[in-house]
């Protein structure tokens, strides 16, 4: 597959080091029989002393040792070139999940382990093994030629077979395999999705019904490996078959030689017949990473249709630009598989506060997402200051937005680095920030303080309070372009009140956006806008301005 020989090629020197590891290996290979091919005929036919042998005994000797000194680093280098292209892929597929995405969790989490994982076959085991194969069996090969040419010919003529019935055998592995990973995905997909929904599946006595559904994707996937299995070991005795085959049709050419038509030595029949299963030795392992090979094809295919799945991440530029800069959407517009979002044409001066309003599902976070740059319009465009947000740094972007979303992600360690999130704060700034989102009763109650743990496996935490968590993350950070989702939904109207305090401080300040409900949260709205059916539209200005 073409994307796998592109990637194969694009760590060029591991290629080159595989080349040089199989001349090596050639040479190794064939001085080992050389030398083994001397030692025997010196003893037993011409009888010869010690001090005739020891020279090949050390040739013997460091030919075994640079086999296996090659092989052992080829494998080590064959292990750090897959791992290097397998974090290529995993990092090609983070960049693309970067954005909001309609793909299931645990879906995500199986092709990045497992499906990824797939592929270590093939760079591994397959491009080493066929780089090897074409250097190793064309050297013994050649270099037989100038012993017994005869031998050579029947070699090359049962070479192809050994390959052929890999390819065939290959063809109908890589549809079982593709079989193999798909069920291995959904399984898995469908164990996150039960361990999320637990609590829900049980409350509505659903559990035992889910448990079933989990077990049969456990019998498909267990089915499924087992005819990959089945065909793996009939292809390989089919070819230990032909191997067996190759090397007895040359040992038999060999035998009417010598002793029928005595035209053949005893050393040159003993080279052949040292070096034969070397050769096929070679063929049978390419055929068995190509096997294997095959396997990674299935998902390689499975993450080329993944990797060309609809990619919403922006690209970036490096132009700097003013902070609290004005943003603009020209034309943009997200199209979902059901329903379109846009296009909209917005204008938000810099430094203005405007809020968008609307029912729910009508596309209000997909806009602000698109403010964001979280998500790059499929038509149309962002623009910072009047130009493209292509053009703009991203660094810089990240430094000066924040969107607080409606269900901000709490990290699973201490409440004082899910303030800090990399920033250096005192812990002034942080109890300030803390006392600006009434969060201090609640503070007040934590036995270890900021080094309380909070997140996935510590201090559960409300809705409110997730929230107030992320507002003052925005507090502290004191963004100039500052994007609000909801952020009042899940409070009560004092708390609310406080928040909305909280938020004025940026007016003017920073250019700042805001989606809501509440008639509080955008009061004090430079513009208001109503999001229809995925439509913008300018709505009544609140009183005042
Ligand atoms: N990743 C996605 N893939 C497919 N459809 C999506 C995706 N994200 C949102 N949608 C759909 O787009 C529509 C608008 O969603 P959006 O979240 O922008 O609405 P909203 O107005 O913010 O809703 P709410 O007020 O309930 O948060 C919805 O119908 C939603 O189902």
């Amino acid at each position: 597959m073409a994307w796998l020989r592109q990637l194969a090629f694009s760590e060029k020197k591991y290629i080159t080091l595989f080349m040089l590891f199989s001349l090596l290996l050639a040479s190794a290979i064939i001085g080992q029989a050389y030398s083994i091919v001397k030692i025997v005929d010196s003893v037993f036919i011409n009888k010869a002393s010690f001090e005739v042998i020891w020279p090949y005994a050390a040739l013997l000797a460091v030919a075994i040792c640079v086999r296996l000194a090659t092989q052992a680093f080829m494998q080590l280098a064959a292990n750090r070139y897959a791992g290097s292209v397998k974090t290529k892929v995993r990092q090609q597929l983070l960049a693309h999940w970067s954005t909001p995405s309609a793909k299931p969790a645990g879906e995500k989490i199986a092709i990045l382990q497992h499906t990824v994982q797939e592929l270590h076959a093939y760079y591994a085991q397959y491009i080493p093994q066929f780089i090897k194969t074409l250097m190793l069996p064309a050297i013994i090969v050649i270099t037989l030629f100038f012993v017994h040419p005869t031998s050579a010919v029947i070699m090359l003529i049962t070479a192809p077979f050994i390959p052929l019935t890999y390819i065939l055998v290959g063809i109908q592995t890589k549809a079982k395999a593709e079989q193999q990973l798909t069920k291995m995905n959904r399984f898995s997909s469908t164990f996150l999705e039960m361990l999320y929904g637990l609590q829900t599946l049980k409350l509505f006595g659903k559990a035992r019904e889910q448990e079933l559904k989990l077990n049969e994707h456990n019998k498909q996937f267990s089915a499924a490996t087992l005819t990959v299995l089945k065909i793996a070991f009939a292809s390989t005795l089919f070819i230990e078959l032909i191997t067996t085959l190759g090397i007895g049709l040359v040992a038999l050419e060999i035998g009417f030689r010598m002793i029928v038509f005595q035209t053949l030595a005893f050393a040159p029949a003993f080279f052949v017949l040292t070096l034969a299963p070397e050769y096929y030795q070679a063929l049978k392992e390419l055929g068995a990473a190509f096997h294997t090979g095959r396997g990674s094809l299935a998902a390689a295919e499975i993450l080329q249709e993944t990797l060309h799945e609809p990619k919403r991440a922006p690209t970036w530029g490096t132009e700097a630009f003013s902070e609290a800069p004005s943003l603009a959407l020209k034309d943009a517009l997200i199209q979902y598989e059901q329903q379109a979002i846009g296009p909209i044409t917005l204008m938000i001066p810099a430094k203005q506060t405007i809020a968008i309003v609307g029912p729910s599902g009508h596309g209000k976070t997909t806009i602000l997402h698109m403010l964001a740059a979280l998500m790059k319009p499929d038509t149309g465009q962002l623009l910072i200051n009047g130009k493209p947000q292509s053009t703009a740094d991203e660094q810089q972007w990240r430094q000066e937005m924040m969107l607080v979303s409606q269900k901000p992600y709490l990290f699973a360690t201490t409440l004082r680095e899910n303030l800090q999130m990399g920033g250096n704060y005192s812990e002034k700034q942080l109890l300030e920030a803390l006392q600006q989102v009434q969060l201090m009763t609640w503070f007040k109650q934590l036995a270890n303080g900021f080094d309380t743990k909070i997140g996935e496996g510590g201090l559960g935490l409300s809705g409110g309070e997730q929230q107030r968590i992320a507002l003052a993350r925005a507090w502290l950070k004191q963004p100039s372009i500052l994007l609000l989702d909801e952020p009042t939904a899940a409070l009560d109207v004092q708390t609310a009140e406080a928040v909305h305090q909280l938020i004025k401080q940026f007016h003017h300040r920073s250019t700042v956006i805001i989606v809501a409900h509440r008639h509080e949260s955008i009061a004090h709205a430079d513009a208001i806008y109503e999001v229809q059916n995925g439509q913008l539209k300018r709505g009544e200005t609140p009183c005042g301005k």
